[in-house]
């Protein structure tokens, strides 16, 4: 399992947005602002909810750095998943990054393995999690990257996944294990419904490569913070800081950092560094996931987001 993200760190991918009120969806319908103010990947997510880039965009200019919490689907139980996206919303999260659980999640310490877990045999799936977003979607203020393994997407055909995630109100896609080589298919998709796709690059990621992964990304950049798997660490390697600076001198777009990030002092130094987003998983998987029941899992995840926002500018 303890698989580093080494091999697959090539295995990147992207997120989009998704435009449920697309023109094409509503051909009456004439948008007030010309969207070629936008970059193409910065296209309108619905008229509520920012894309990804657009996101950034917004903090950038107010000076802030965005907060982006993961957790996994289903843990405990999806509906306790639609509570704690309200709560993660409601704690001003800028983007929440949620994970459809899978069996073999390699990129995964045993936090998030443990939380994939528990939700498959709550019988999670990703019907049932679509379904959930299709109703909860609509009424969050950030927008959604969708974590996801290769496999469940290809086993429902890219095609046919990119439109569902799309039509319940997704703006981005996050695919761990599929090489930059390998991401045609799912970039075309992505891109055909405006859903997008982040690339990960990681400290072992040759330059060149990462070039190529930078150009590539949409919505962010998400720089892994260590080699390994994901899971609550001592402390950030302050090689991240180095990271971060080449990264900056080859793109304009934002860089998220995540692994291993899991208290306050951790999210502050990260920003301190110049990261446009921190990312926070097994932290929250663990306080939401292993408390003695939803509502204090909840209730303490409130708490914790709380802590964990107010140290960013
Ligand atoms: O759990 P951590 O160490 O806080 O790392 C972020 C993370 O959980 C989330 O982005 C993620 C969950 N599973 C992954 C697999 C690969 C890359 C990233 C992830």
């Amino acid at each position: 399992m303890a698989i580093s993200l080494k091999s697959t760190a090539a295995g990147l991918f992207q997120l989009k947005n998704h435009n449920t009120h697309s023109p094409s969806r509503f051909p009456s319908f004439k948008p007030l602002v010309s969207t070629k103010r936008f970059t193409p990947m910065a296209a309108l997510a619905t008229s509520q909810t920012l894309g990804i880039s657009e996101t950034f965009s917004k903090l950038k200019n107010q000076g802030k750095v965005a907060f982006i919490p993961y957790i996994t689907a289903g843990d405990p139980d999806l509906s306790t998943t639609a509570e704690a996206l309200k709560v993660l919303d409601s704690c001003g999260s800028d983007i929440i990054e949620l994970g459809v659980p899978y069996s073999d999640p390699l990129a995964d310490g045993p936090v998030i393995q443990a939380a994939a877990t528990r939700s498959l045999a709550r019988g999670t799936n990703l019907n049932a999690i679509l379904s959930m977003l299709k109703e909860v979607a609509p009424q969050l203020s950030c927008p959604i990257a969708l974590f996801a393994y290769y496999n469940p997407i290809l086993k429902r055909g890219v095609e046919k996944f990119m439109s569902t995630i799309r039509d319940v109100g997704i703006q981005g896609l996050v695919v761990p294990d599929v090489p930059l080589e390998e991401t045609e298919l799912l970039r075309r998709e992505a891109l055909k419904n405006k859903i997008e796709l982040v690339m990960l690059t990681t400290p072992t990621t040759p330059t060149d490569r990462m070039k190529a992964i930078v150009e590539a990304a949409e919505g962010f950049v998400y720089l892994v913070s260590s080699v390994g798997v994901t899971g609550a660490r001592a402390s950030v390697s302050d090689r991240v800081q180095t990271l971060l600076t080449e990264i900056k001198e080859v793109t304009t777009k934002p860089v998220a950092v995540g692994f291993g990030i899991s208290k306050p002092e951790h999210v502050k130094q990260v920003a301190g560094w110049g990261a446009d987003g921190v990312i926070v998983g097994s932290a929250m998987v663990k306080v939401l996931g292993e408390a003695k029941s939803p509502e204090e899992g909840l209730k303490a995840l409130e708490t914790f987001t709380k802590s964990l926002k107010s140290v960013l500018p």
